[in-house]
């Protein structure tokens, strides 16, 4: 008969990750996992209303949570659409699951299954209304697609001929428009979103971390939203709070997020990588 293992496989490769993941296992019912969505549950596709998580994240999620203070989904998605995305709502042992959709700006918790969020700042209908011009002002290449998600509008050039030159083209419009209208640009994997400011991943995880009571956290991610997620789990660290960095890299190197990479504790290969490693978590604990 074999053993499960003391502790999953690969291990962190920081002394601090290594902290974060032995309190993690010494007292789960203490910890929070936290996860971004696209690119960490959800493989990265070029149309963003086709991404689902990956098949075996519910399953490996279900076998942990119930065994945790708490698992969060902390996406730039809205709330509903990372819950639809996901397939969270009903699945079995996601019945406390919160996801924090908008960086943060709405919540969605499966014991209550609705989306609060304030309601977006008159620049977003701006912004709206004024985009499309601004886009054919620039000469946006053919393939750049305009995601509106309600509280924020996000510019994609995944399906440009160059998404990368697309967009440079894109960039200092974009900034301007921002600007003009009271929001900020979120840069990511082949995008520039203009949302509105006040909310970010780091401040989310810090106050789910705190209303959890959490005596040990780990976040995985993989893109630039994911850096103030990161600081946080940082900042928990120097408060006396076990954390552990994931990185959950992208197929290419075009796509990877030096600092992310740099400042994690473990990597993994892209959303079947984390799935296969929160299984071997939950074998572990
Ligand atoms: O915070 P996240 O959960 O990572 O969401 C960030 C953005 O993800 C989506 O865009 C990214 O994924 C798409 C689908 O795989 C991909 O086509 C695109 O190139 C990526 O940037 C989503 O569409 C955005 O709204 C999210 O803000």
């Amino acid at each position: 008969m074999s053993l499960p293992p003391l502790s999953p496989s690969p291990e962190p490769e920081t002394e601090a990750g290594r902290a974060g993941l032995a309190a993690l296992l010494a007292e789960p019912a203490r910890a929070v996992l936290a996860f971004d969505f696209d690119g960490t549950l959800a493989p990265i596709v070029t149309d963003p209303r086709e991404a689902r998580a990956h098949p075996e994240a519910v399953p490996a999620l279900a076998r942990l949570a119930p065994r945790l203070a708490g698992v969060a989904v902390i996406t730039g998605r809205p709330a509903a659409d990372a819950v639809r995305y996901g397939g969270f709502e009903g699945a079995a042992g996601l019945e406390g699951l919160t996801v924090l959709g908008a960086y943060g700006a709405e919540r969605w918790d499966a014991a209550d299954p609705v989306v609060r969020a304030p309601e977006p700042p008159a620049g977003v209908a701006a912004v709206r209304a004024e985009l499309p011009a601004v886009l054919a002002e620039a000469g946006a290449p053919e393939g750049t697609w305009t995601e509106d998600k309600g509280r924020a509008l996000a510019v994609h050039t995944r399906r440009a001929a160059s998404p990368d030159q697309a967009l440079e083209r894109l960039r200092a419009p974009l900034y301007a428009l921002a600007e003009r209208h009271g929001l900020v640009v979120e840069p990511g994997r082949m995008v520039l979103e203009l949302r509105p400011p006040g909310a970010d991943k780091g401040a989310a995880l810090a106050g789910y971390v705190r209303e959890r009571s959490a005596t040990a956290v780990a976040y995985a991610g993989d893109d630039l939203g994911d850096l103030s997620a990161y600081a946080a789990v940082t900042a928990l660290r120097s408060e006396g709070v076990p954390g552990l960095l994931l990185y959950s890299a992208p197929e290419t190197d075009a796509e990877m997020v030096p600092r992310l990479r740099a400042e994690s504790d473990l990597r993994v290969p892209g959303p079947a990588g984390l799935a296969a490693w929160l299984h071997a978590l939950a074998d572990a604990l």
